[in-house]
């Protein structure tokens, strides 16, 4: 939790509480329904909570965005993302029903305003976002053909609407097909071990 603190200033009372309580919300439901790998649970605050808020470093979200969570499982990046912006609309969705009453349950707990969970396949997903956040769910060329027609076409941010994904090792090959990619290291932000091979690839899309 001090590393959240530690990386993040400014963060109100509420948000510091709702972040406090991730720990003891996930130890409880994944005893019940694995969503985190039991070995990780311990160090949720580094390998999760941190990790998802790298997209975060790479653009704050601005209040009247609305972010697309694919493939969220129990909640990551999107539900960290949404307790540091409360005021962006978040969408997270797995095909995986009892991943999202997890989601659902700690969105209840930390009673989160913005966030809204649906049991749903990507290809399946309507309307339109900001930007599509995803870690660890299937090969760039899978996941832009999911996303590439639910970009919206007003642009808020500073860098251009399209995805963020939190990817690992080398991605040579698998970015060889969008030479627009721009990859951030995430040791750029944190100096643990951990995010020595992390980064955040950044696809800008277009509505076609
Ligand atoms: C390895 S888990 C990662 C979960 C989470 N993003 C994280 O990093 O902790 C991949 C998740 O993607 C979901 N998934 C895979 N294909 C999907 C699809 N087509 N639509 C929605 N969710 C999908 C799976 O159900 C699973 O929960």
């Amino acid at each position: 939790m001090e590393t959240i603190i530690n990386h993040f200033s400014n963060l109100s009372e509420t948000q510091i509480a709702q972040f406090s309580k991730l720990e003891d919300l996930y130890k409880y439901w994944n005893a019940q329904i694995n969503v985190i790998s039991r070995k990780d649970i311990n160090e949720l605050y580094t390998k999760h909570v941190l990790h998802s808020l790298a997209i975060a470093k790479v653009q704050p979200f601005k209040p009247q965005a609305s972010i697309l969570d694919v493939g969220t499982g129990g909640g990551f990046p999107g539900i960290p993302l949404a307790i540091l912006f409360p005021e962006t609309n978040f969408y997270l969705v797995d095909s995986i029903g009892k991943k999202i009453k997890v989601v659902n349950e700690v969105v209840k707990e930390l009673g989160l305003k913005n966030v809204k969970a649906e049991q749903i396949r990507a290809e399946n997903v309507k309307g339109e976002f900001d930007f599509i956040i995803s870690r660890a769910v299937t090969k760039m060329d899978d996941f832009v053909k999911w996303v590439r027609k639910k970009i919206a076409k007003k642009q808020l941010h500073e860098i251009k609407n399209g995805i963020l994904y939190l990817k690992g090792g080398d991605l040579t090959d698998e970015l060889a097909n969008f030479p627009n990619a721009t990859t951030y290291n995430l040791t750029d932000f944190f100096e643990n071990d951990f995010f020595e091979t992390k980064k955040v690839v950044h696809i800008p899309l277009k509505k076609r």
